[in-house]
């Protein structure tokens, strides 16, 4: 614990390093998780204070990691594209150069009473994609009113829609509301690595994408991820303050 509060956010509306998710709003439930927050890349947005010294190794492994999500964010932003006839890299020219990646270490303890009790309320992400690694069972996706469990494949990646990619394909690909359930006998442990056009870079619809067929769903956005993180807090989507 004490090692815990080392790398604690200051402020609950702080969103780097260690502790849970804010909850400020009336009515509002706490996440049954424990979570740490690191901004990976660009390497000068990174904020050494958080990041644990202990065990020693822990830098080490994240920096390798941080290179192998840079190499999935090409290969997924590049096959996205392809799959939609799209020039390979025109999603990545929308993330830009400086496209963050931030990791989050999520730790779910058992809990007693997992028919009352989440792990993580239903929310969307504001990222452009999330990149997932987990150990066993409880990520559920919404579709059609119903809740989906993601299972676990050993040594594969879950490559989950954000808000922003859903902007940036004019509404093709989703990006759906997920939650995690507890569990009364087992911890669970995941990673994310959410990766978000750069800062003050303006996205939208894709050019091919937008047709007769198929009006303009989205405007133009910037820093879209500030917005969806005020919706977040009140349980709320954000997706709604980019329709035209
Ligand atoms: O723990 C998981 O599998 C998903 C976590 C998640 O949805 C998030 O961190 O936004
Ligand atoms: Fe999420």
């Amino acid at each position: 614990m004490e090692e815990k509060k080392k790398y604690s956010k200051g402020v609950v509306e702080e969103m780097e390093g260690y502790g849970g998710d804010p909850s400020p709003e009336q009515g509002q439930f706490l996440d049954w998780q424990d979570r740490l927050l690191l901004t990976v890349y660009p390497h000068d947005l990174r904020v050494p204070k958080f990041w644990p010294q202990n065990p020693q190794s822990f830098s080490e492994i994240l920096e390798n990691y941080t290179c192998k999500m840079r190499m999935v964010t090409k290969l997924v932003s590049k096959s996205m594209a392809k799959s939609l006839h799209l020039e390979e890299n025109c999603f990545l020219e929308q993330f830009g150069e400086g496209a963050t990646l931030q990791a989050r270490f999520n730790h779910y303890p058992c809990c007693q009473r997992p028919d009352i009790v989440l792990g993580l309320k239903p929310h969307s992400d504001g990222t452009g994609y999330t990149i997932i690694l987990q150990d066993i069972e409880g990520l559920q996706i919404l579709q059609n009113q119903q809740w989906l469990t993601v299972p676990t494949v050993p040594n594969a990646l879950f490559i989950l829609m954000g808000d922003q990619m859903e902007i940036m394909t004019n509404g093709i690909f989703k990006s759906p509301v997920h939650r995690v359930i507890t569990n009364k006998e087992k911890v669970r442990t995941s990673i994310a690595v959410f990766y978000t056009p750069e800062k003050n870079k303006e996205i939208g619809p894709q050019d091919g994408l937008v047709n007769e067929e198929r009006p303009r769903l989205f405007k133009h956005v910037k820093d879209y991820e500030i917005i969806h993180w005020e919706h977040y807090q009140r349980g709320m989507r954000a997706l709604h303050t980019a329709q035209v």
